[in-house]
């Protein structure tokens, strides 16, 4: 994917974070941290557990208010939770949490529709349209809009969960460990609809993973929480921290896997183009 860091011009921020500070009593979580976020890029958000990472998501989509900082989204500042700009705003972005978060009494399709019906005037038949696009957009068989969460495969049930979040073309997908629980394949299948979705659309991805295939295949960035803030830059960048964390992490058995697997996919991509 794309250039170095991804950038369209560093003054294009869709995400500002400055001097965020969040603390649980006396645990202070985040401290003086800075994260920034351009325009159509895909950002990873890695770090130990108990790191941070959701808790930084949190705030940023505004379901949490940090103890000091700013935070800046579309060019909005965020409040936190009870924030009178805060419903205008979600419509402008979208949220895969790591089960998909759907409602199991409503089919993919009601499901889908939910958002549409709260921020839309759109009728149910054009309501429905939408829906079905979303179903296809994902990779789903259009039956799969008719069954329950319970009915469909782990897979299947994350797609339907990715469908509902594009369903209002959000500037911004947010994913939560978006390939935890699916098998290597099914893993590789969703970074791959994730990076397809995101050239065709040109929306910007803000992913938390543990997932270094993920982070190799499709992340422009890496921000990796350690100490309380963020370090950020290409996985190649991040290779060459000292921080004891981020080398075990890039350069570790599993890292250099991650590397191979990608330097691979490389590779065949550029045999399949000469043989074109
Ligand atoms: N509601 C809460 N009350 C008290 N402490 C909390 C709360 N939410 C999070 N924390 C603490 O904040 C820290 C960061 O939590 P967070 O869930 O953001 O970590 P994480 O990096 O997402 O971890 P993981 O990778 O394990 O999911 C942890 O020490 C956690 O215990």
């Amino acid at each position: 994917m794309g250039s170095s860091n991804g950038a369209k011009g560093s003054e294009d921020l869709v995400i500002r974070v400055t001097g965020l500070r969040t603390q649980f009593g006396s645990h202070v979580v985040h401290e003086k941290l800075d994260f920034f976020v351009r325009r159509g890029e895909v950002m990873g958000l890695v770090g130990g557990s108990g790191t941070g990472k959701s808790v930084l998501l949190k705030c940023i989509i505004g379901l949490m208010r940090p103890a000091a900082g700013r935070i800046e989204i579309l060019g909005r500042s965020i409040e936190g939770p009870g924030d009178s700009d805060l419903r205008v705003l979600q419509q402008r972005w979208g949220m895969l949490f790591q089960d998909g978060a759907l409602f199991s009494s409503l089919t993919v399709a009601q499901n889908i529709e939910v958002p549409l019906a709260e921020h839309t005037d759109l009728s149910p038949r054009l309501r429905r349209e939408v829906s079905d696009l979303k179903v296809n957009l994902v990779g789903l068989p259009l039956e799969a809009a008719h069954k329950y969460p319970s009915e469909l495969s782990g897979g299947m049930r994350k797609r339907a969960g990715l469908a509902r979040a594009l369903a209002l073309d959000p500037e911004i997908l947010f994913l939560d460990e978006p390939t935890a629980g699916l098998d290597p394949i099914g893993a590789n299948q969703f970074d791959e609809l994730i990076g397809d979705l995101q050239k065709a659309l040109g929306f910007t991805v803000v992913m938390v993973t543990h997932d270094l295939d993920s982070l190799y295949a499709i992340c422009d960035r890496v921000s990796v929480l350690v100490d309380k803030r963020v370090k950020v830059g290409t996985v190649t960048e991040l290779e060459r921290e000292s921080d004891p964390w981020i080398q075990d992490y890039f350069l570790g058995p599993r890292g250099r896997a991650a590397a191979v697997a990608k330097q691979r996919a490389g590779q065949q991509t550029q045999l399949g183009t000469g043989e074109r």
